[in-house]
């Protein structure tokens, strides 16, 4: 256990809500409600909402997120997190919304879903005035990372305030002879990336399983953004068992 793990605040938990409307945009009837699940993720204790516009809107639509910020102007306590390639759809969003906080992820526009972070410094002059433009409008600016300690110094230096770790390598490795060798890569990225006065998000394959584990050992992990798992366990327990479920399992990862 790394004793740093219990060094900040506690991780909030951002419910992404892409695969809601995915789900609805099988049929034109507007059920499942976008709008209503983030209503009652937040009523049970979520503390913030995420959502993925993909170019394609094949789950998130404009009008999702324009919903969305609309919405949460009645919570002001809840973060709003939208995420997307800044080089495509994304910045309009920002523009529009300024939501609380952006995730830039270095999608191509037909990604399947997200499988990689950003290379620097090879990415970091394209990504500069982007991450400029977005905090002059007021925005948080958190890079989608591997983890790679290296490379902290390199997103410090282009001025973002957070990374979120890319997890898909945990959560596959969660359970296998690979699973500490594979921890000891994000714990290490955590420490560089505090070392050097970055904020730390984690998201990606995160579930109720992998996620205890998660911040046990990796210090300072600020927000969770959790959409896959949390949407598929929703199906079967319903919003606010589910959310209370992850809000308990975040809870005794500091107890
Ligand atoms: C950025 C990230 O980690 C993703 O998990 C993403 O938001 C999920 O996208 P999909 O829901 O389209 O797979
Ligand atoms: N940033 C990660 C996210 O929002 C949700 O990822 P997943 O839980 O859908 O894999």
């Amino acid at each position: 256990m790394n004793p740093l793990a219990h060094a900040g605040a506690r991780c909030a938990l951002s419910v992404n809500v892409n695969k809601v409307a995915l789900l609805r945009n099988t049929r034109h009837l507007g059920i499942p409600s976008v709008l209503r699940a983030a209503e009652q993720c937040l009523l049970a204790g979520a503390q913030g909402i995420t959502v993925h516009p993909r170019p394609d809107a094949r789950h998130i639509r404009a009008s999702d997120v324009d919903d969305l910020a609309a919405f949460l102007k009645d919570w002001p306590q809840a973060e709003f997190n939208i995420e997307g390639n800044p080089t495509q759809n994304l910045m309009d969003f920002v523009r529009r919304h300024r939501p609380h906080q952006v995730t830039f992820v270095p999608d191509s526009e037909d990604q399947f879903t997200s499988d990689h972070g950003w290379t620097l410094p090879q990415d970091a002059e394209r990504l500069k005035p982007l991450i400029q433009e977005a905090q002059d409008l007021g925005v948080r600016v958190s890079l989608f990372m591997d983890p790679n300690p290296a490379a902290m110094a390199a997103v410090a230096e282009l001025g973002a305030e957070r990374i979120e770790l890319y997890t898909e390598t945990f959560a596959s490795a969660f359970g296998t002879e690979r699973q500490d060798a594979v921890l000891a890569g994000f714990t290490a990225t955590a420490e560089a990336a505090l070392k050097v006065g970055l904020g730390l998000n984690a998201g990606h394959d995160l579930n109720r399983d992998n996620l205890s584990l998660f911040l046990r050992h990796v210090p300072g992990v600020q927000e969770a953004s959790i959409g896959h798992a949390l949407i598929a366990d929703a199906l079967e327990l319903g919003y606010a068992e589910t959310v209370r479920a992850y809000l308990r399992v975040i809870a005794t990862a500091y107890a």
